[in-house]
């Protein structure tokens, strides 16, 4: 990349930084961000996730879409500790020459539409863009520091349920994957889905997956209102992701796979295919729900507050008990601390509990 690009890439993100906050002193532009903090009384909740080409999203993905989706799976993670998100730091490493299926123009013009969906996110929760780093590299990549605020001491962990919580879902469940499961087989031509979707579900299925919102005021309000006692975010699939919280709190779980909240579309496609879509919802990922536990004298103010928000909230079964021998492997451990049921009927865990890396498929 040349020294103009360079300008160009320093002018994109300058232009798109996000919401303007009193609390930047010096954003980019500088070595590094100079930030106000809040009032003593407030704990700093950082995380960092990285997207890349190929394993994440395909590197021909609608730029303004992956511009959205990089920064909703950061925001995402600060939504499920509760708190309110401040600022983030974008590392961006292109590659030199246009990935395979886009357009020319590159780097500029896909910047310029990546940053514009970042912005309208970043914009939309109050979020400034106050710095970053852009390189050169063979395989494209995004990585995002998101940094925020919660009371001291109250950020909702992922170890605290306790016996007799029933456990909670945002949002519904599935969707990103059907949608991520059609493009493979059009592309690959394999595994068809037994199903032809309508252009709205379609639609909605593409939405789930490349615009995932947030769930940060239903984070907030768990945390304002005391409701919670655990609490991460779907990004690996339910499974998976419940039993990192299950392990955290040395917990064990029963799910009643009758109450999953399906994405509406997979409605029409479970009487084809119901094993199909029950993994999707249990074990495809790309949800970015929150799932959280609460103890049952929560569920008229959480039955106000899904109405309040308008987002659903579904139980999806509850803690059994505390207590267990914790294994090696956090994820074979995991299979030991759930039991799936359908009414009266005990259904065997699936092969697989969620996306998992460092796997050959
Ligand atoms: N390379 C790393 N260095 C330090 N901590 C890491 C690293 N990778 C993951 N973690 C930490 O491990 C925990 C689980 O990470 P991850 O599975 O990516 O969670 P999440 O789904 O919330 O992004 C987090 O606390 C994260 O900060
Ligand atoms: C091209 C492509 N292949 C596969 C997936 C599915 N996928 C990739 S990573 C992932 C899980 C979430 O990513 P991870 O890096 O584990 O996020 P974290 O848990 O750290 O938030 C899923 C479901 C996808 N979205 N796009
Ligand atoms: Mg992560």
């Amino acid at each position: 990349m040349s020294c103009q690009e360079f300008s160009l890439i320093r002018h994109i993100m300058a232009e798109h930084a996000g919401a303007r906050r009193a609390d930047v002193d010096v954003g980019i532009g500088d070595d590094a961000a100079v930030l106000h903090c809040p009032d003593p009384g407030q704990d700093l909740i950082s995380s960092v996730d990285t997207l890349v080409a190929g394993r994440h999203f395909f590197a021909d993905a609608d730029p303004a879409g992956l511009g959205h989706k990089a920064l909703a799976v950061n925001l995402s993670d600060l939504a499920a500790m509760g708190a309110r998100p401040a600022w983030a730091l974008l590392s961006l490493s292109l590659p030199d020459k246009a990935p395979e299926g886009l357009n020319d123009c590159w780097p500029g013009c896909w910047l310029q539409a990546f940053m514009t969906g970042m912005d309208a996110l970043a914009q939309r929760h109050g979020v400034g863009i106050v710095g970053g780093d852009t390189v050169a590299c063979d395989t494209l990549q995004i990585s995002i520091t998101a940094l925020g605020w919660a009371a001291r001491g109250r950020a909702i962990r992922r170890s605290g349920a306790q016996p007799g919580d029933r456990i909670w879902v945002s949002g519904s469940l599935g969707g990103a994957a059907a949608a991520l499961r059609t493009i493979y087989a059009e592309r690959v031509q394999t595994e068809f889905l037994p199903i032809q979707w309508r252009a709205a579900e379609w639609h909605y299925l593409c939405q789930r997956l490349e615009r995932p919102e947030p769930r940060l005021a239903l984070g907030q309000a768990l945390l304002e209102e005391g409701l919670a006692h655990a609490m991460l975010d779907i990004s690996d699939g339910l499974l998976a992701d419940l039993g990192h919280l299950l392990a955290a709190s040395d917990a064990h779980a029963r799910l009643e796979l009758g109450d999953l909240p399906l994405a509406e579309p997979l409605r029409r496609l479970r009487p084809s295919a119901p094993d199909l879509v029950r993994e999707l919802a249990l074990a495809g990922g790309d949800d970015y729900e929150l799932c959280f536990t609460a103890p049952a004298s929560a569920d008229a103010e959480l039955a106000a507050l899904a109405a309040r928000l308008d987002l659903p909230l579904s139980c999806v079964g509850r803690i059994t008990n505390i207590g267990g021998a914790p294994g090696q492997n956090p994820l074979a451990d995991a299979r030991h601390r759930m039991e799936l049921w359908e009414g009266d009927v005990r259904l065997p865990m699936p092969e697989r509990l969620g996306y998992e890396h460092f796997t050959a498929s």
